[in-house]
C-alpha cells in the first residue's frame, strides 16, 4: 500500500496519553538523544500516537505491569514515513557518525537497515507498533543500541537483564503484541506489515 499524505491523525488513532496516562514517555526522535543525534523531521512534539486498538492493548500490559510493581516506558510509537526517509538518508551518509559510539560501535551504518535494525517502510507508520521498556530496568542493552547482543534471545546478559526482557515479552505478548527479534524494545500487532502506513506530523 502507498503512504496516506495526511496533515492530521487519522479518525481511530489516538493519543496514548488519552488512553493510558500512567505509561511514560521518553519520545527519543523528538529530541536528539537518539542514533542520528538531532531531532528527527516529522516528530514536532514527543507525543505518542498509536491506532486505538494498539493503544487499548498497551494499556492492558501496563494494567498486567502495575499489578508486578513495573511500569512501561515507551521510546516510540506512530512513526510519520518522513522520519523513515530522514533515517534513510542518515544511514547513506558516512560523513556523519557522531552517535556511533553509543548507538552502533560495531556495526557499519550503511548497513543497519540490511540487517533489519532500522526499516525503510517501518511498522511504526501504521500506528501499530512501539518501542518499549520498563522504568528505570536494566535490559542489557539500552534502546536502539544496534548490536548482537540486543537481540531479544541474547543470552550473553546477566540474569537480571534476561528476566526483564523475558517479563516485557510475556506481558506483550499475552495483549497480542509480536517481537522483532533482534529488538528486545520492538513489539508490533500482527498484520502491522500490510496496514495502511501515514506520514502525518506528530504534534
Ligand atoms: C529504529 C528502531 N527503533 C526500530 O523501530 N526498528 C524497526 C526495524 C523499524 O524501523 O521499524
Ligand atoms: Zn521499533
Amino acid at each position: 500500500k502507498g503512504v496516506e499524505k495526511e496533515t492530521l491523525p487519522p479518525p481511530d488513532f489516538v493519543r496514548l496519553q488519552d488512553v493510558a496516562p500512567s505509561i511514560a514517555q521518553d519520545m527519543r526522535y523528538a529530541g536528539s538523544n537518539n542514533f542520528t543525534g538531532r531531532p528527527v523531521p516529522g516528530y514536532a512534539a514527543g507525543t505518542c500516537w498509536l491506532r486505538r486498538e494498539a493503544a487499548l492493548a498497551l494499556a492492558a500490559v501496563q494494567k498486567d505491569a502495575e499489578a508486578e510493581g513495573l511500569g512501561l516506558v515507551v521510546f516510540d510509537c506512530f512513526r510519520p514515513q518522513r522520519a523513515s526517509n530522514a533515517f534513510l538518508a542518515w544511514a547513506q551518509d558516512p560523513t556523519d557518525q557522531a552517535m556511533k559510539a553509543a548507538y552502533y560501535p560495531g556495526i557499519d551504518k550503511r548497513v543497519l537497515f540490511d540487517q533489519g535494525y532500522i526499516a525503510a517502510k517501518s511498522t511504526h507508520s501504521t500506528g501499530l507498533a512501539v518501542d518499549l521498556g520498563f522504568i528505570g530496568r536494566d535490559f542489557g542493552t539500552p534502546f536502539d543500541l544496534f548490536d548482537a547482543a540486543s537481540a531479544t534471545d541474547f543470552q550473553a546478559i546477566d540474569a537480571e537483564a534476561k528476566a526483564n526482557r523475558d517479563k516485557l515479552l510475556s506481558l506483550m505478548r499475552k495483549h497480542g503484541f509480536e517481537n522483532l527479534p533482534n529488538e528486545w524494545w520492538h513489539f508490533n500487532l500482527p498484520g502491522a506489515a500490510k496496514a495502511e502506513f501515514f506520514d502525518f506530523e506528530v504534534r
